[in-house]
């Protein structure tokens, strides 16, 4: 008799589930422990294929994206969809065909047979618009030993924590700067309130990376805000705006509708205002070269790559040009979203500032040392993750071997997409998951909200090899942000009434402006 048996989540297997001989991964086999449904008898277990997997008609997600409105909510039908399919199903819809992935167990389960090298997706748009004009095709858009080497390249100079340290002199310079263009901005109402953080927080994306790139100021928060820098963000949120439909339409539909012909006129501007910068730092290199000076201590991350010889120009272009569009939306938006909770929360604001008023007093910049400490800043940002990750769905296409999942078998080939933002507010492994409460994220913290949640219930910067790049420069961006603010201000909301629920366009951003008012401390 077969048996098959789901064991207890407590009853953890470190063996593999495949029976002797059959239909074994040919991907790494995992060394970490897993929650697994296995059989008790020896008899060879038969798996479903991809086709009996259950999930929604077209029928059903074309009446969610254009009658119930989910068309900018991509994230709640992940939410709708889990509850009635459970944590795996299947969904199809135009050019898509997805294997959604839905619980912290079965996140890890994938991620650990995605191979060696790890796809994330076919990015067919992005890579279409770089072939057609013979660019690099750079990380997101790699795959095989091509993406190896850029991130052989990258690590080193943004993952290794010595590296990211070493930038954290020119992102305190500009953290200065946006305090002093708060200050501004708040002088200029009576009630101290600043409209719209979300632009301002997208200059100051745009100037950290920049720093941490070129080792120089565009000055994006300066009164006069560069004219390319907010060409650059108008054309960055065109960009991820008409991704979606772009990859939705089929391409007949190119000459009729508008959207292939706005993204690629968004992606030129992108990449022309990129390459500008790159060519004008490239002269104030070579000039200082000619003069026999050496690189400055702390040099950005264009003259490492550019030394160091391991990339061909053109993927030092694309590169360069991904990290500035990386670094723009992703940490503005969570950093936002972190005001935005604490605005409405005295007690987690007030508990921010007491760690900052503690580690240092007398409105000193943290450094290194403190940075290591700095715990509930720490587990503000992570909460904001978890309740917002600017990724709210990753993917992986897993091209090197079958995939097992549950009792699937998915061939070789298929695009899983991994759902993080219903994971991360799964109710089971977060009490009060819709709730911000960054002491569940406190080690020995004791409390309501504190449950022991599963290592893969909330990784918004993904997982391995294929990881955000850049998760280590954000993070440091953001705490030094919000460290400082909070020394500075008591931040307010400007309408405590008023809500701001999330919306996705490719990311997931504030479905309207978040406005504040920055109250400065005594
Ligand atoms: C709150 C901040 C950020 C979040 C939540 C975030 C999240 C992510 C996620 C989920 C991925 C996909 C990882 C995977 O597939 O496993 C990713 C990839 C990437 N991120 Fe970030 N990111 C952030 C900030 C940044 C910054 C500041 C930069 C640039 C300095 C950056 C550059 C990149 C790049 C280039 C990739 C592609 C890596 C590859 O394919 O090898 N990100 N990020």
């Amino acid at each position: 008799m077969n048996v098959s048996v789901t064991r207890s989540p407590l009853l953890v297997l470190s063996r593999t589930p495949y029976p002797a001989g059959l239909l074994r991964p040919q991907g790494p086999r995992s060394t970490r422990r897993i929650h697994l449904r296995t059989t008790t008898s020896t008899a060879p277990h038969k798996y479903k294929t991809i086709d009996e997997l259950p999930g929604p008609t077209a029928a059903d997600t074309a009446y969610l994206l254009f009658v119930k409105g989910y068309a900018d909510k991509s994230h709640a039908m992940q939410t709708e969809f889990r509850g009635r399919f459970g944590p795996l199903w299947r969904s199809r819809f135009g050019p898509l065909d997805l294997v959604n992935v839905a619980s912290p167990e079965l996140v890890l389960r994938l991620l650990d047979q995605e191979g060696a090298r790890p796809v994330r997706v076919e990015l067919s748009n992005w890579r279409e618009y770089r072939e057609a004009r013979g660019r690099g095709l750079g990380l997101h858009v790699s795959t095989g030993d091509s993406w190896l080497r850029l991130r052989r390249a990258l690590d080193p100079l943004l993952l290794r924590p010595a590296a990211a340290l070493g930038h954290a002199p020119a992102l305190r310079q500009v953290v200065e700067d946006l305090l002093a263009r708060l200050e501004r901005l708040r002088l200029q109402r009576p009630d101290g309130g600043v409209a719209n953080m979300q632009e301002e927080l997208y200059k100051f994306g745009f100037e950290s990376v920049a720093a941490v790139v070129f080792e120089a100021r565009l000055g994006c928060l300066q009164d006069r805000v560069p004219e390319e820098t907010l060409r650059f963000i108008a054309a960055l949120n065109a960009m991820w705006r008409l991704s979606e439909p772009v990859l939705l339409l089929p391409c007949w539909t190119r000459g009729l509708l508008p959207y292939w012909g706005r993204f690629v006129r968004a992606w030129d501007d992108i990449t022309q205002i990129a390459d500008g910068l790159i060519e004008r730092r490239l002269l104030v290199l070579e000039e200082r070269s000619r003069r026999g000076a050496p690189a400055p201590e702390g040099a950005g991350l264009l003259t490492a790559l550019l030394t160091s010889k391991t990339l061909p120009r053109e993927e030092v272009y694309t590169t360069v040009t991904e990290l500035l569009l990386g670094g723009v939306d992703t940490t503005s938006n969570t950093l936002c979203w972190a005001l935005y909770h604490l605005s409405r929360d005295p007690r987690a604001q007030h508990l921010l500032h007491q760690e900052a008023l503690s580690e240092c007093p007398d409105l000193q910049e943290p450094m290194a040392d403190h940075l290591t400490r700095l715990p509930y800043l720490k587990a503000v940002v992570k909460e904001t993750l978890r309740l917002y990750p600017v990724v709210p769905g990753n993917g992986r296409l897993v091209l090197e071997n079958e995939v097992y999942l549950e009792d699937y078998c998915f061939p070789r080939g298929t695009q899983f997409h991994l759902c993080h933002y219903v994971t991360g507010r799964d109710e089971a492994q977060f009490r009060a998951s819709e709730s911000f409460l960054p002491e569940r994220w406190l080690r020995g913290g004791a409390g309501e909200s504190r449950l022991p949640h599963h290592p893969y219930s909330s990784i918004p910067f993904g997982r391995g090899v294929r990881g955000c790049v850049g998760k280590r420069v954000a993070q440091l961006e953001m705490y030094l942000a919000l460290f400082r603010i909070m020394q500075h201000y008591q931040v307010l909301p400007q309408d405590p009434e008023e809500v701001v629920e999330a919306k996705t366009r490719t990311l997931m951003i504030p479905g309207k402006p978040i406005n504040l008012r920055f109250i400065p401390r005594a």
